[in-house]
């Protein structure tokens, strides 16, 4: 269970009375950090003007200093939302992946229906598969392996057919690979406990915040304890942005009050948090701008090496919008070769018919398909699973 609304809301109402005010909720810090010999945690070089959210607890290992905003999340009031529960999501979204996968789907199977296929009819399946981003090789691939079965097999019927092109599908999406989250925290040899680590990379507007805010409501509803760490410091709205998704299901937001403060050390006082409040996992938001690639691993590279002084990343996410197809994936490129991505979130399959792109992601990126984001709803983030995704673009 998660019992940080109800620190929250103790919390606030101490500090309240206390007469603290609104004011002294959040804190402002900057100070060099030690050793600190018990728990084996290292130094960083200077720490960052951080703001822990109301009814953060703090390290008991840090010194407050003056408040840095005078008020409260608009949203802190409002009742928690309970999110719908993770198992079946996929099957509750398949309407949105049949009506966007129609012409992988519906096309296909109809020419693959007719009586005699002619050259024409495999063109026909060639274009479609191609339209719907499928990729050349992969779908060069799958031509050769229905054309032969097609042939040795005779099949016609529009069952067979059907059964025949899931299964091509599937192999195609390769079910074997393994898309779990690693979500589970751990403990150092010290004892010390290490929470899960999910940072989340990608170009900007592919919806990195919202599929952070998601992946929050997925962790909570499977019970977990989770806190943000908003290190999207160069775009000011993603830290309210990524607060209000907190505030809707009682999970804190660590975040940094000044415009363009260095990413790594809100992304380090996050894990840091997490580490001290024992917190399953710490999901990390990050700046999407691409600027020049090696800019872009400065940056990324520093976050991963300063937060890993607390624990290293479990999960680097890369978020990527269907809609943008060969050019998205060409800037995914750049982030996968940086970031050393582990699994790829794949948003706006509702708003597209190229539902093809999650093979040709995977065969490009050599990373699963993990998560697909079906809608601007805040629970229209669904794992991935080969079968189910399969029968939703068959319809
Ligand atoms: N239809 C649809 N819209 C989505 C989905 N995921 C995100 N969006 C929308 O995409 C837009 C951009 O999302 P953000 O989360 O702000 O994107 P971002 O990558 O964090 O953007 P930057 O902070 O600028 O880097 C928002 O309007 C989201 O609601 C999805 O799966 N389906």
């Amino acid at each position: 269970m998660n019992e940080l609304p109800w620190i929250e809301i103790i919390s606030a109402v101490v500090v309240l009375a206390g007469g603290g005010g609104i004011a002294g909720l959040l804190v402002a810090r900057r100070r060099r950090r030690t050793q600190d010999q018990g728990g084996g945690r290292t130094a960083v070089e200077r720490e960052p003007e951080v703001a822990v959210e109301p009814g953060a607890s703090t390290s008991p290992t840090r010194e407050e200093t003056s408040p840095t905003r005078d008020a409260p999340s608009p949203t802190r009031e409002a009742p928690l939302e309970t999110p719908a529960p993770t198992a079946g999501r996929l099957v509750r979204l398949r309407d949105r992946l049949a009506r966007s996968g129609s012409p992988l789907g519906a096309r296909l199977l109809s020419v693959l229906s007719r009586d005699s296929l002619t050259e024409d009819d495999w063109d026909e399946i060639e274009e479609e598969l191609l339209l719907a981003d499928v990729g050349a090789g992969p779908t060069t691939e799958l031509l050769e392996a229905l054309r032969t079965k097609v042939r040795v097999l005779g099949v016609r019927e529009p069952a067979a057919v059907r059964d025949l092109l899931r299964s091509e599908l599937v192999a195609l999406l390769d079910p074997t690979l393994d898309r779990t989250l690693r979500t589970e925290p751990t403990t150092a040899d010290d004892g010390t406990h290490l929470p899960a680590v999910t940072l989340v990379v990608g170009v900007n507007g592919t919806g990195k915040t919202t599929t952070v805010g998601k992946l929050a409501r997925v962790l909570v509803a499977d019970g977990r304890s989770v806190v943000l760490g908003a290190a999207d410091t160069f775009r000011a709205a993603a830290a309210d942005q990524l607060t209000t998704w907190g505030d809707r299901v009682g999970v804190p937001t660590v975040r940094s009050d000044r415009e363009g403060a260095d990413p790594a050390s809100v992304a380090f006082e996050a894990v840091a948090r997490g580490r001290d409040e024992k917190i399953d996992v710490v999901l990390v938001d990050t700046a999407g701008r691409l600027q020049n690639k090696a800019g872009l691993m400065d940056e990324l590279g520093k976050i991963v090496r300063v937060s890993s002084k607390v624990a290293a990343p479990s999960e680097v996410l890369l978020v990527l919008d269907a809609t943008t197809g060969q050019n998205g994936l060409s800037q995914a490129r750049v982030f996968a070769e940086v970031a050393g991505v582990t699994g790829i979130v794949l948003t706006k399959l509702d708003g597209t018919a190229k539902g093809g792109i999650v093979v040709q992601v995977q065969r490009e990126l050599g990373v699963p398909v993990k998560l697909i984001g079906l809608g601007e709803g805040p629970d229209d983030l669904a794992p991935f699973d080969v079968e189910e995704f399969v029968d939703g673009i068959l319809g």
